[in-house]
């Protein structure tokens, strides 16, 4: 990394600003000039509007290839960083420094992008921070949905990588972890990311697996509105969905009551899936990026450990979704 930057930028939001921006300002010398440019906090300022007015900011602070730009945030901020810092004088480096669970996964692996009201992510590229700084104690001032959001990658890389783990995670109340227990599971969580990315950066390959959930989550939060419901929460459900799909249609032997009791102890939002509008979300599955000549693919288990992309046709998709969602309307009139 650049050790002599004499301009840093950092971008972060709302939220996080009164609670760490004077810290990160004050560990820099008086050598080097530091700003700051605060977007409102939520995933509706992972747009367009947000990027352009943070290149004109780049632009009128007279940033420099020798410059840097800071992501201090979580998630949201990290891909809006990274894509601006991506995309000016054609790249400039970047650090990420995480604030969130969800941001074990957000910070490695060097996507970064915006959202597009089409769909999530649609405008963005592959690139790699210079160095990601994630100090877990930021992880304190997190409210109980920001936890419960960020359980949903969690969960992700147990099913993706360990059964042993992630029958311990179903014994787990997201509101009562002690710090041990998380970092060690951040950890986890980030080696199994790690570990795939290292052997699939462009995501030709084995890297779709981290899609696990993703295909029936981002069409969600298009549908449902951006920030109506958390990227972590979306995830989640999606999960449900997938483990479900990959009973029905590869006949898998999985542990998706035990997930779904998992979903409910720990108050994740089912009733906002209930009255979903099925055609259109598997129209917006369609703007899914492992779409190819408007196949859908999705990311199945077979077991816990062992992923698997499959073309599902769109009359067999609509058969899984009906059948779940009505799962998922029985189990909401039951709580
Ligand atoms: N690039 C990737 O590989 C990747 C992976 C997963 C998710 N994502 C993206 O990440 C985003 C979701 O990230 P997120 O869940 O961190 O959302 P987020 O960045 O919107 O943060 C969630 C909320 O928590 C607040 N917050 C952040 N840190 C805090 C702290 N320490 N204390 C108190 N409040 C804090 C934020 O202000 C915000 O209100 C989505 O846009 C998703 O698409 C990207
Ligand atoms: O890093 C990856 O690859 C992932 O799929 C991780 C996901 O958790 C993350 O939400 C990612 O941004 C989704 O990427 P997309 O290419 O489907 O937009
Ligand atoms: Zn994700």
């Amino acid at each position: 990394m650049e050790t002599t930057y004499k301009k840093v930028l950092i971008i972060t939001d709302t939220q996080v600003a009164p609670l760490y921006l004077e810290d990160v300002k004050q560990a820099f010398s008086s050598q080097v000039t530091v700003d700051d440019y605060v977007v409102p906090a939520g995933e509706a300022s992972k747009s367009m509007e947000q990027y352009s007015r943070l290149l004109d900011a780049c632009i009128s602070l007279q940033l420099d290839r020798k410059s840097l730009i800071i992501g201090l945030g979580g998630g949201m901020v990290g891909d809006l960083a990274g894509f601006v810092a991506s995309t000016y004088l054609r790249g400039i480096d970047f650090v990420q420094m995480p604030t969130t669970i969800l941001a074990h996964d957000s910070s490695v692996g060097g996507k970064v992008a915006i959202n597009h009201p089409q769909g999530k992510n649609l405008i963005g590229c592959f690139y790699n921070p210079v160095y990601v700084i994630y100090d877990t104690d930021t992880l304190l001032s997190l409210p109980l949905s920001e936890v419960r959001s960020g359980f949903g990658e969690v969960i992700k890389h147990a099913l993706l990588s360990d059964a042993e783990w992630c029958d311990d995670l179903f014994q787990v109340n997201v509101s009562k972890l002690s710090p041990e227990q998380l970092n060690l599971y951040l950890s986890k969580g980030i080696q199994v990311k790690a570990d795939i990315v290292e052997q699939d950066e462009k995501e030709n390959g084995i890297r779709r697996h981290l899609n696990l959930g993703h295909t029936l989550a981002h069409a969600l939060e298009a549908e449902l509105g951006y920030g109506e419901i958390t990227h972590g929460e979306a995830v989640a459900l999606g999960i449900w969905f997938s483990l479900r799909a990959s009973e029905k249609h590869l006949g898998a032997s999985l542990p998706t009551e035990k997930y779904a009791k998992w979903l409910i102890q720990n108050n994740y939002p089912i009733h906002l899936i209930v009255n979903i509008n099925k055609n259109r979300i598997i129209e917006r599955m369609k703007w899914d990026k492992k779409t190819v000549e408007s196949q859908i693919h999705y990311v199945l288990l077979e077991a816990i450990g062992k992923p698997a992309v499959i073309t599902i046709e769109e009359s067999k998709l609509d058969e899984l979704l009906t059948d779940f969602l009505k799962e998922v309307s029985q189990i909401d009139e039951r709580n």
